[in-house]
């Protein structure tokens, strides 16, 4: 890179020294970046100067617009710092949805966007490539429609992020984007899948500090095309997790589900909210007697929240309470459990449940017994390709971490191996479709042979597979009983009483026979075995499809915090050894273009961006040496960190400095131009030369030709010649011959005369 990359007023982010009272990070100057102690002036507050190291300070671009970029991806710097600046900007600007390379991030608004999820929004954004139109959740599922309808590949779209932060939103959203545009094609199933969302709120989600609907559960939701794979035939849903433990426990403050909350959740009244549940129940195919068997199954909930124990005997009340508690919680998951499958059986033939209200009567009156399958187990499987929509519970730190945390916390380390496994891929792939050479094999190998080794582990061993098992920090009590797990996203500390019994999840022996009696088997299975069957299929699935991921913060003074329990600066990591910043030609032309006045504008975008990096002197990428400033794929250029924030303040300099880069830029096209047409003439005058020569050899092979067609021709004249020459030579020979004769009798015809006289 140029020496004049580096300026003497450094823009940078600091840490806030008191970051509980405002933003994490304050913007300031620094004299230079080196290795030691930087002096850094606050821009912000006006105060005074403050020493750090380096290694606090991270660079920041004072040519940022606004309101953001659209993709963190092209920011000029890719660190925390600027991430968070960019989301809060377009945060301010209503615009919650940000790229951050494969991942949509989504910040709660907290307030409704209409506008935002209309169906003229719906419309927009329908066959528009990501990119096209703002960031948007409806871009990431009509991606997957397009591709699951062109591609004929099962999709995935992974939305994570803790309580409260939008997941369901984002879900419900997408349902409602792919409904929309599936409604003529599946109209049935639209109702359907729209149905089944009140009644899984109603039975698995409840009121929290942090959310007053908070789904207390994992879902898989998949909609399923038909065998032709041109629209979509019928949906199923999984289940995970269900928090079934605050049927009978919540945290102050909190509630039981609302299913069997007799507070209100929303503004309809109770016996409102009850009605609604009935009719959807009906409007999913569910019986009158079906109906009537799990509203007793609640009201039996109900009932045994309100038994109690007379306290004479302390250790037997105790037990009892425990009795009753698992008993209502088993009720409870039971019914969830067939509400689910109910909901699947629905969704399987969606024409084939009745309009809304119109209950149908049934003899059996009774909850069927549990799935083949585990809780909430879908009925499908193989066949055609799907859309599966994840909406899954966030890594979780609470002030005590059990077993759940353990398992959810486990099932987010899994997929966030995923998803690193499968972007580290994609990006591999985009390397090479853009012609760029990829300069870190060794770390992607390291990945990928750490992910494969991760993968082969499973429960129960799920505190190794989760991360190092670390000793409990010294605030453990002596009893020894918390052991701490350093994740991907951070240290948690867990609490290990009680890990057993809320794994094996026994009933009172009296109660698998009662419950027997009344209907279907009972089964009891350890709750961690149970989850890693889920864990596992789930994962499976995901595996079998181009996953689309889409991230919910909860809050902008949390974002940090989420996106790195997200894995997302992992990610910015892993993107940052090879070329993290990368640009459209036409968006960096049109970027600069206008700062380079009266520069000729025939020149492509390619050649414009090239011309300008090139005057720039930044290093590009080459075969022989993959690291350098940047790299020119087919569409875009790709930046090594910090080379675009070069470019910007190159660009961004004094008017002198501009001045001076547009003479290198027309100098470097010119000589471009003079290279160009040199290489021309040279490459003409070889050209002439060949010409000649070919036209030369042409004729040589031509005459070669005629010569060799004639070749026989001469060899019978030669034969002909030569017998004439003997027959010349023969007939010479005995004229010769007789000559000599004549002339011999003459001889002695005149001696014998001459001896006579
Ligand atoms: N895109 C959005 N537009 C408007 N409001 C939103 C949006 N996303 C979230 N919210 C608000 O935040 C609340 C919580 O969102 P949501 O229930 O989707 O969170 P969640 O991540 O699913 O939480 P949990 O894991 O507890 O179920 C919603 O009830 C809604 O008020």
């Amino acid at each position: 890179m140029s020496a004049s990359a580096t300026t003497s007023r450094r823009p940078v982010f600091y840490p806030n020294p008191s970051p509980s009272a405002g933003e994490p990070f304050l913007r300031g100057h620094c004299s230079d970046l080196g290795d030691g102690p930087v002096t850094v002036t606050p821009c912000d507050t006006g105060g005074d100067p403050v020493q750090l190291t380096a290694a606090d300070v991270c660079p920041r671009s004072e040519a940022e617009p606004e309101e953001g970029v659209a993709d963190a991806a092209s920011l000029a710097f890719l660190n925390e710092p600027s991430l968070l600046d960019n989301i809060a900007r377009r945060y301010a600007h209503d615009r919650i949805y940000t790229y951050v390379g494969p991942v949509l991030l989504a910040v709660n608004p907290y307030k409704t966007l209409a506008e935002l999820y209309s169906r003229e929004a719906m419309d927009a954004y329908r066959g528009r490539a990501i990119g096209v139109l703002p960031p948007h959740v409806f871009a990431l599922a009509d991606r997957a429609r397009r591709m699951i309808l062109s591609d004929r590949r099962s999709q995935s779209i992974v939305v994570s992020g803790e309580s409260g932060a939008g997941k369901t939103e984002s879900c419900r959203a997408i349902v409602d984007y792919l409904a929309h545009h599936s409604r003529e094609e599946a109209e049935d199933l639209c109702t359907a899948m729209l149905s089944a969302s009140p009644l899984l709120e109603a039975f698995g989600c409840a009121s929290t500090l942090r959310n007053k609907n908070s789904s207390r559960f994992g879902k898989l939701m998949r909609i399923w095309t038909a065998a032709g794979g041109a629209s979509f035939s019928h949906s199923s849903i999984e289940t995970y997790l269900l928090e079934k433990g605050r049927v009978s426990n919540h945290a102050p403050g909190e509630r039981t589900f609302h299913g069997g909350d007799a507070a209100p959740h929303n503004e309809a009244s109770p016996a409102a909210e009850f009605a609604s549940v009935v009719s959807a129940l009906g409007a999913l195919g569910a019986s009158r007697g079906e109906v009537q068997s799990a509203a007793q199954i609640l009201g039996a909930v109900l009932l045994l929240g309100n038994l109690h124990f007379a306290d004479d005997e302390q250790d037997k009340a105790k037990a009892e309470g425990r009795a009753r508690d698992g008993l209502a919680r088993e009720l409870y998951e039971r019914l969830f459990g067939w509400l689910v499958r109910r909901i699947n059986t629905s969704l399987a033939a969606p024409s084939a449940a009745p309009a809304a209200g119109s209950t149908a009567a049934s003899a059996s009156g009774s909850v069927p017994a549990r799935a083949s399958a585990e809780e909430g187990g879908s009925c499908y499987v193989g066949g055609s390709c799907y859309i599966a929509i994840l909406d899954i519970f966030g890594f979780e730190s609470l002030g005590v971490n059990s077993l759940e945390q353990l398992l959810i916390n486990h099932t987010n380390e899994s997929l966030q191996h995923f998803f690193l496994d499968r972007t580290m891929r994609a990006e591999l792939a985009m390397y090479a479709d853009e012609g760029v050479p990829a300069n870190d094999h060794t770390l992607v190998a390291r990945f990928f042979g750490s992910h494969r080794e991760h993968a082969s582990i499973r429960l129960p061993d799920v505190i190794l597979a989760s991360g190092r098992r670390m000793p409990a920090r010294k605030s453990a009590p002596p009893d020894g009983t918390r052991f701490v797990v350093a994740h991907y996203a951070g240290e948690v500390e867990y609490e290990a009483s009680g890990f057993l019994s809320k794994n094996l999840d026994a009933l009172h022996p009296e109660l698998p026979l009662l419950l027997q009696t009344a209907r279907g088997s009972l089964r009891v299975r350890g709750l961690a075995g149970g989850f890693s069957k889920q864990l596992e299929s789930l994962m499976a699935t995901l595996g079998a499809t181009t996953p689309h991921y889409a991230a919910g913060c909860l809050d902008l003074p949390l974002v940090l915090e989420q996106l790195r329990c997200a894995g997302t600066p992992q990610l910015l990591q892993l993107m940052g050894r090879g070329y993290p910043t990368r640009c459209e030609f036409e968006a960096l032309a049109s970027r600069y273009r206008p700062l380079l006045p009266g520069f000729s504008p025939t020149l492509s975008s390619r050649d414009f961006v090239a011309a300008l990096l090139a005057a720039l002197r930044l290093e590009p990428a080459t075969a022989a040496k993959p690291v350098a400033d940047f790299a020119l794929g087919v569409r875009r250029v790709f930046f090594s960190a910090g080379a675009m924030a070069t470019l910007d303040e190159l660009m961004h300099g004094s008017q002198a400095d501009v001045a001076a880069i547009l003479d290198r830029v027309r100098a470097y096209v010119a000589r471009r131009r003079w290279v160009r047409a040199t290489a021309a003439v040279s490459a003409s005058l070889w050209l002439q030369r060949r010409i000649v020569a070919r036209r030369r050899l042409a004729a040589l092979a031509l005459r070669s030709r005629a010569l060799a067609l004639s070749l026989p021709a001469a060899r019978r004249w030669a034969g002909g010649a030569r017998r004439r020459l003997l027959e010349h030579a023969s007939a010479s020979t005995l004229a010769a011959a007789e000559r000599g004769r004549v002339e011999r009798a003459r001889l002695r015809a005149a001696r014998t005369a001459a001896a006579v006289a």
